[in-house]
């Protein structure tokens, strides 16, 4: 698209007419003045695969199971009222993830910002989901066991294959034959999820019709007692745990990268980390720690999270988008089932609309006051919570849990590049993560009593 000069193309893949978008304005007819038309998703294996045949919101097509289940979710599970109810599990596993990184600094070892970060919002969906951190006994320093391990590893696998190039799902004769082993990595990593999710799922469905648990204590126990109309279950077992392992996935890559990228970039750019710092001290001081209430006046450390969702987003292309009827965007005719893809890469790095593109600079978001959107951007200048029909249900979620992991990593602990490095290589790799896992040392910079124990 580069070369040919265009921010808007079309690939045909098999049948399907694909059609990537790297300018916001088109991005903005396709899902303002088109919201409609364009609000259906694509069949493919992965995602069949993981929703157990589409019984889940993020990428059930168009239809009545993706109103039920947006629905559930819009009332129920991601409300206002509910984000409260669920603060106090949030906090703990807030507190966790100092007592974790302090913990690693007195070993004197390096800090796998990665793991960490992955295991904090892991942590986060299982006391949510679950209320609990630990699917067997757990470990006495915080840190995660084997089981959640290897839980947030096949969550990863999964999303790895997520909307990733399958043939199949361009020329559904070749299913069968599984060409590029989508289906069987798939369901592989689908199968330890389901070993550490389903059982919990189970047990708690018995106890509700034994009338061992009356009252919800965590998500898992609002999904099994929505009723509908004639006081019935509303969900059936299968929509829980589809919608369960779906909401593991929605939620689990986007603040990891986040909060892994800024530290990255900002160690190589001392200066803004150390205004983030300062802004921390200045806003919450040292006496206590940054909690989700602080966040509304942290505006600096948002603005960080907000520039590195731009400049490194964890997947090339926004989920697609696919068209329910003909439709004519940017005096293209656009047929009835072409799948729009919005570049992530290609809007957050867009030389017309970023002024030097690939520099991380918070500051950018300073100029025309877009920090004060938080972490989203309804002008689809880069794709973060996108807008309309099917644009995300768990941007207030996203934003706290993604701001908290990334302040408390600052407020806590002062970073350092090992000293056998000069800079911290930002090479990224091709699913574009930092190439190398961050490994840095961390200093506590609290006093000592602040520390979970
Ligand atoms: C920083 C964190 C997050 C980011 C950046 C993010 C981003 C996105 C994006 C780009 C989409 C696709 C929008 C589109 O198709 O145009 C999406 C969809 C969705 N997200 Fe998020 N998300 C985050 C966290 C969450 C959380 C915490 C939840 C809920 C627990 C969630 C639930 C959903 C759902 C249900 C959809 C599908 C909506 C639909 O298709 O109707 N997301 N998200």
């Amino acid at each position: 698209m580069k070369e040919l000069n265009t921010e808007i193309a079309c690939v045909r893949l098999g049948s399907v007419y694909v059609v990537p978008v790297t300018s916001p304005e088109i991005a903005m007819e396709f899902l303002r003045q088109n919201d409609a038309v364009m609000a259906s998703r694509p069949i493919t294996v992965t995602t069949s695969m993981f929703s157990d045949g589409f019984l889940t919101a993020v990428v059930a097509p168009w239809g009545k199971q993706w109103k039920k289940m947006r629905k559930v979710l819009t009332h129920e599970i991601l409300n206002p009222t509910r984000l409260e109810w669920l603060r106090s599990k949030r906090k703990e596993e807030a507190d966790n993830l100092l007592q974790v990184v302090n913990n690693i600094c007195k070993s004197g070892s390096v800090v796998d910002v990665r793991l960490v970060s992955r295991h904090f919002t892991g942590n986060i969906l299982r006391r949510m989901m679950f209320n609990k951190r630990y699917y067997r006994q757990g470990r006495e320093d915080g840190g995660p066991c084997v089981e959640e391990q290897e839980h947030i590893k096949a969550l990863f696998t999964v999303l790895l294959y997520v909307y990733a190039l399958c043939v199949s799902d361009y020329l559904p004769i070749l299913k069968p034959l599984d060409l590029d082993g989508h289906e069987k990595t798939v369901r592989n990593a689908l199968n330890v999820i389901k070993k550490y999710e389903d059982p919990i799922i189970n047990e708690r469905v018995e106890m509700w019709k034994e009338g061992k648990r009356t009252e919800p204590e965590d998500l898992l126990d609002v999904f099994i007692s929505v009723k509908d109309d004639n006081g019935k279950p509303l969900l059936s077992v299968a929509e829980i745990k589809a919608q369960i392992t779906e909401l593991f996935l929605a939620t689990l890559d986007n603040p990891s990268n986040i909060a892994e990228w800024a530290l990255a970039e900002m160690l190589n750019q001392p200066e803004q980390l150390q205004k983030a710092v300062e802004e921390l001290d200045r806003v919450v001081g040292k006496e206590r720690l940054v909690e989700e209430s602080d966040i509304p006046n942290l505006s600096y450390v948002v603005a960080c999270a907000r520039e590195s969702l731009r400049l490194h987003p964890i997947a090339p292309f926004n989920l697609p988008h696919v068209a329910k009827e003909d439709l004519t965007v940017a005096g293209y005719f656009i047929p009835k089932g072409s799948q729009v893809l919005l570049s992530r890469l290609g809007l957050g790095r867009n030389p017309r609309v970023w002024e030097d593109p690939l520099r991380f600079n918070p500051e950018r978001h300073f100029k025309d006051n877009s920090h004060e959107l938080g972490l989203a951007e309804p002008g689809l200048r880069f794709i973060s919570f996108t807008r309309g029909r099917r644009g995300c249900m768990g941007g207030t979620l996203g934003t706290l849990i993604t701001v908290m992991l990334f302040a408390r990593l600052l407020q806590g602990f002062t970073w350092r590049i090992p000293p056998e490095l000069e800079k911290i290589d930002l090479k990224e790799n091709d699913r574009l993560f930092l190439a190398k896992p961050l490994h840095v040392y961390a200093e506590p910079r609290l006093p000592a009593h602040l520390y979970p124990a």
